[in-house]
C-alpha cells in the first residue's frame, strides 16, 4: 500500500517532474523511502489528447490540469504534480498549491541551423511555436518572420526543425534539462529577448485543502525562494486574467541585495504593441509587487486588449 499517491500527466517531461517530486519527498521523510511508498498515478488530460489543434483553440485555461484536479477531488490521488506555468491562477477553493520545488532555469532555449538568436535568422524565416507568449515576442522583435503554430513534445518539435519544416523553434530550457537532454541545447535566449512565462521552470504540488496529512508531507519540500518568485509572477498574471496560453510573460528574480525584482510584459498577439513593467520590493511583499506590476500593465494595455484576449477563449 502506497502512503502517498501523486497524480501526473504521462508525458516524458511530466513523468520526470513527478519523479523529482517523489525523490524530494523520500529524502524529506524516512517513511517515504520504501520503493512503493509513493505511487505515481498517470492521468490523461485534454491537452494530451487533442494534438492537432493549437492549445489556444481547444479552449479554456487549465487544459492540462482539469482531469488531474478531478482525480484529486475523488481521492484517486493525494497530490497532483504540475508545471507551475500550466496551473491557472484561480484554483477551486477545495485545492491549493502547497509546495513549489526548487526552480530549474526559467529561460527559453533557441534551436536553429541559422544561429543562436532571433537576430541571426534570415528575413522571412519560419519560426515554430504554439505559445502566444513566444509568438508575440518573436513578432515584436522581428515583424518579418513567419510564425507557425507548432505543437508536440521536445523530440517531435526538434525533428520537424531538422526536417526543415521550420527554420527555428523555442523550448523551455527547464523541460530539456529535466528530460536529461541538455546535449541537444544550442543556445539560451536572454530574458531581455524572450521573457519566460509566469511559473516557467517551477514544479508545484496541489493538494486537497482539508487533507492535512498530505499537506504536512508536501510542505516539507517547499522551496521558499522559488515559492516567493512564483507568487509574485502569478499575482501579476492573475491581475491580467492570464494563463500560459496568453501573450503575457513574467519573471521574478532576487537582486544582489536580496530584494525581489519582477519584470513582466503583455503583448498584442500580432506583436504590434508591447507593454512592459518592472517593480522591486521586499520578498515578503511578493503578492503586492505582482499586483502592482499587473495593475500597471493592465492600465497600459487598456481594457480593449483584455476583451480581445477573452474572445480568444
Ligand atoms: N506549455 C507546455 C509546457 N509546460 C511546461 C513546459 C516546460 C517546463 C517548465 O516550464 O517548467 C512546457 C513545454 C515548453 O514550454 O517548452
Amino acid at each position: 500500500m502506497p502512503l502517498l499517491k501523486l497524480g501526473t500527466r504521462g508525458s516524458p517531461l511530466a513523468m520526470a517532474q513527478a519523479e523529482e517530486a517523489r525523490r524530494l519527498l523520500s529524502e524529506a521523510h524516512p517513511e517515504l523511502q520504501a520503493e512503493d511508498a509513493v505511487e505515481l498515478v498517470v492521468i490523461k488530460t485534454t491537452g494530451d489528447r487533442v494534438l492537432d489543434r493549437p492549445l489556444s483553440e481547444i479552449g479554456g485555461k487549465g487544459l492540462f490540469v482539469k482531469e488531474i484536479e478531478e482525480a484529486l477531488g475523488d481521492g484517486r490521488i493525494d497530490a497532483a504534480v504540475h508545471s507551475m506555468k500550466d496551473v491557472p491562477t484561480w484554483l477551486p477553493e477545495a485545492y491549493a498549491i502547497e509546495a513549489v520545488l526548487p526552480r530549474e532555469d526559467p529561460r527559453d532555449a533557441f534551436f536553429s541551423p541559422h544561429g543562436s538568436s532571433l537576430a541571426d535568422l534570415p528575413r522571412g524565416a519560419r519560426v515554430g511555436s504554439a505559445s502566444l507568449r513566444r509568438q508575440s515576442q518573436i513578432r515584436h522583435a522581428r515583424p518579418d518572420l513567419e510564425v507557425v503554430n507548432f505543437r508536440g513534445n521536445v523530440q517531435s518539435r526538434l525533428r520537424k526543425l531538422a526536417e526543415g519544416e521550420v527554420d527555428a523553434t523555442l523550448l523551455a530550457l527547464a523541460g530539456l534539462k529535466r528530460l536529461g537532454r541538455e546535449d541537444l541545447l544550442q543556445a539560451v535566449l536572454p530574458v531581455e529577448e524572450m521573457l519566460p512565462a509566469a511559473g516557467q521552470g517551477a514544479i508545484g504540488l496541489e493538494c486537497r485543502s482539508d487533507d492535512l496529512r498530505t499537506i504536512e508531507y508536501v510542505r516539507a519540500i517547499d522551496d521558499p525562494r522559488t515559492s516567493v518568485r512564483v507568487t509574485a509572477e502569478r499575482a501579476c498574471l492573475d491581475v491580467l486574467e492570464g494563463s500560459c496560453r496568453t501573450p503575457i510573460a513574467a519573471l521574478a528574480d532576487y537582486t544582489v541585495e536580496g530584494n525581489l525584482n519582477l519584470r513582466a510584459l503583455v503583448a498584442e498577439p500580432d506583436g504590434s504593441r508591447m507593454h512592459r513593467s518592472e517593480h522591486q520590493g521586499a520578498a515578503a511583499d511578493a503578492l503586492n509587487i505582482g499586483r502592482a506590476v499587473g495593475g500597471e500593465l493592465r492600465a497600459a494595455a487598456g481594457e480593449a486588449f483584455f476583451e480581445a484576449l477573452r474572445d480568444l477563449f
